[in-house]
């Protein structure tokens, strides 16, 4: 592979840029990284995966959201990176192991089409509940339908953790205009030390959900796979739904399972969109 070869591919709409660490001349910093995922200054993107050494586990993956903040976890992001390592051979099998920031996660190859990974499994390791694990600042030992004031509005949140941390409200009604409005007062509130991604989810039965999302370090985005576990999580543990959820995003719908210790479970699709290399004129300012 070419220096600065990339490969950018979505899962439901939700695209990651792929880089390999071992073949890369610039340095991975905020500045660069918002630079590549700004759309009219660089290829534009939701986030920027690297793959780096692991000595826990087949893969080891670095996640990185499009304001140059480093992510714990990411479900499309897995899904994508799964795909990289499944098609262009580092994977040699269709079951392997990937460290995260956020834990490592089992992940299985379950369709491919015309030799290329398509359909992927990703156990993405279990739901935590607890505050101070998530974190959010409160009183209980899990924050579970309690009211948040944010400007005009009461909201009752719902907090998980997916190695990444989600708050998630049930809506009657979803509107992206209200999403788009409050999601960074959510996201950038003090109740949540390292920030928080924000769902607004309607149970529309016991196996179906429909969710907007708006992203830690990344606004609104048209899927989430980190996201859709942690909507499942709650939607199982209020009793909304049973334990296969059908998460329905403005992108495409995820199938989550959710288990007895809390592992979920997410399946998906991705879809390479190009592959290329980084001009050297994009990264003139970077290269060290
Ligand atoms: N913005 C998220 C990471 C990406 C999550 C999302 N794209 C997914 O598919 O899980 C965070 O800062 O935790």
């Amino acid at each position: 592979m070419e220096t600065n070869f990339f490969v950018k591919s979505h899962g439901l709409g939700n695209e990651y840029i792929v880089f390999d660490s071992e073949n890369i001349n610039f340095s991975l910093t905020s500045k660069s990284i918002q630079r590549i995922c700004n759309v009219n200054f660089g290829i534009g993107s939701d986030g920027l995966l690297l793959k780096v050494p692991s000595n826990n586990a087949d893969f080891g993956l670095q996640i990185y959201n499009p304001d140059g903040s480093e992510a714990e976890k990411s479900g499309n992001g897995l899904r994508i990176f799964c795909k990289f390592l499944y098609d262009y051979r580092f994977a040699t099998s269709k079951v392997f192991t990937v460290e995260t920031k956020g834990g490592l996660v089992n992940v299985e190859i379950v369709e491919e089409k015309n030799g290329k990974a398509r359909v992927i499994k990703i156990d993405m390791g279990k739901a935590e509940f607890t505050s101070r694990l998530i974190p959010v600042l409160h009183s209980q030992e899990e924050c579970i339908d309690e009211p948040l004031e944010i400007a005009d509005k009461i909201y009752q949140i719902n907090c998980v953790s997916m190695g990444n941390p989600h708050c998630v409200i049930v809506k009657e009604h979803l509107d992206i205009t209200e999403i788009k409005k409050y999601g960074p007062l959510l996201e950038n509130n003090p109740k949540f030390p390292n920030r928080i991604n924000v769902q607004f989810a309607r149970p529309i039965n016991r196996e179906e959900v429909e969710v907007l999302i708006w992203e830690r370090g990344a606004g609104f985005t048209l899927a989430s796979g980190s996201s859709s576990c942690a909507v499942a999580a709650v939607m199982v543990k209020r009793g909304f739904t049973g334990k296969n959820v059908t998460i329905k995003m403005p992108g495409g719908e995820l199938k989550i399972e959710v288990d007895e210790q809390w592992h979920i479970r997410m399946t998906g699709e991705v879809r390479q969109i190009a592959e290329g290399v980084l001009s050297p004129e994009l990264l003139e300012d970077f290269i060290h």
